[in-house]
């Protein structure tokens, strides 16, 4: 692959609804977007999903920039690509920084696809046409809102219902929505914010036979979360202490979890996710891609790793509307009966809307390779 230009881009776009989580409210959301030029004349495009403060990792918009213009760039300069799979190896010298390498690697990978005029699912062995959505609920005012929120998401078709759950919002909420909604597939995400402590307090929640319990303990955590997997029923999913496909391993060996969450930001790119998803299948631990709240170019890419046949249980891929008054695609992701149609024109499927990321745009810098 011969690659001639990075042009990075910051835009920021407000959210539809504020979202809340144990960590935070998210009002609007800043992005970096990748564009990778090749001679050719194709371009590539990737998102970070760092949000602003560094809450959910240690990764934050900055530091992404940071990360990006002043290593991992000069790094593609002094080598060769010759497969995506490529990228994540010239990486290694730095540590951690997934968000940032992601975002990096993904747009290569996404010219990839186009140079080879396949659609990225298929250059990652994706098998599925349409993906099942599910929708991630942040925390609410009250019950009542809570409720009235999920029966109008059922309603949209969403087939797989996660809310968000902290210390005082838990047992309670859960207890009510599975009262209205005896049948729905239900989870509950509470973002690291249990201890041990709460052993017998969290067993409380085996009654409501959630699907899975999201990430309850801390975000480096597999030790811990091996010993409550123990006393729980409910099987745990491990979302923030994924980084590596070693990190995967170690959790199955463990016994720190049943399901995973996948992130592509999270674990560094789409050749991590790859490693990642062939582990999880050879030991029988099904998958679901999570969401960090992206704007098309990052959801497009989640649409395509999901279509790979380890990923079953729906994931966090709301269609653009779920997100944003306008998503920076055209065209923007929708849902039909609670399925997205996974692209199979050249690459991630969809394209850049220039007018609008240009109308939203904080900074731009371009790079010469
Ligand atoms: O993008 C989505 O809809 C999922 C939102 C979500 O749950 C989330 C959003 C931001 C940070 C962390 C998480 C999470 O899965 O823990
Ligand atoms: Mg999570």
């Amino acid at each position: 692959m011969e690659i001639n230009k990075i042009i990075l881009r910051h835009v920021k776009m407000d959210l539809l609804t504020p979202f809340t989580t144990s960590i935070g409210t998210e009002y609007d959301k800043d992005f970096i977007l990748v564009e990778v030029q090749s001679k050719s004349g194709q371009s590539g495009w990737g998102e970070s999903v760092s949000i602003k403060e560094p809450i959910y990792n240690e990764e934050t918009v900055e530091t992404n920039w940071h990360m990006m213009r002043d290593h991992l760039i000069p790094l593609l300069r002094k080598t060769e690509i010759m497969h995506p799979n490529d990228v994540s190896q010239h990486f290694l010298p730095i540590r951690r920084n997934y968000n940032a390498k992601a975002a990096i690697e993904g747009a290569i990978w996404d010219l990839y696809a186009k140079e080879n005029n396949i659609s990225l699912s298929k250059a990652l062995g994706g098998v599925k046409e349409k993906i099942e959505v599910g929708v991630s609920v942040g925390i609410k005012q009250s019950q009542y809102e809570m409720l009235r929120q999920i029966e109008s998401y059922l309603g949209e078709g969403y087939k797989r219902i996660k809310v968000k759950i902290k210390p005082g919002w838990d047992i309670e909420i859960i207890k009510a929505i599975r009262k209205e909604f005896p049948e729905i597939a239900l989870m509950a995400d509470a973002n690291c914010a249990y201890n041990l402590d709460d052993i017998s307090h969290l067993q409380a929640l085996d009654e409501y036979s959630l699907t899975m319990i999201e990430q309850p303990l801390d975000c480096d955590d597999i030790v811990d979360h091996a010993i409550l997997q123990s006393h729980l029923k409910t099987p745990i999913c491990l979302d923030e202490s994924i980084h590596t496909v070693e990190d995967a391993r170690k959790a199955i060996e463990l016994g720190s979890c049943k399901v995973i969450n996948l992130k592509i930001g999270r674990v560094g790119g789409l050749s991590e996710s790859l490693k990642i998803h062939d582990l999880c299948k050879s030991h029988s631990i099904p998958m679901w891609c999570g969401g960090m709240l992206e704007a098309g170019i990052g959801r497009a890419h989640n649409i395509a790793i999901t279509s790979l046949s380890n990923f079953s249980i729906p994931g966090d891929t709301a269609p653009s509307s779920h997100y944003w008054s306008e998503d920076l695609i055209a065209p923007e992701i929708t849902m039909e009966d609670g399925y997205i149609h996974v692209p199979n024109s050249a690459g991630i499927g969809f394209e850049p809307n220039l007018d609008k990321i240009n109308n939203i745009m904080v900074t731009t810098q371009p790079f010469t390779i």
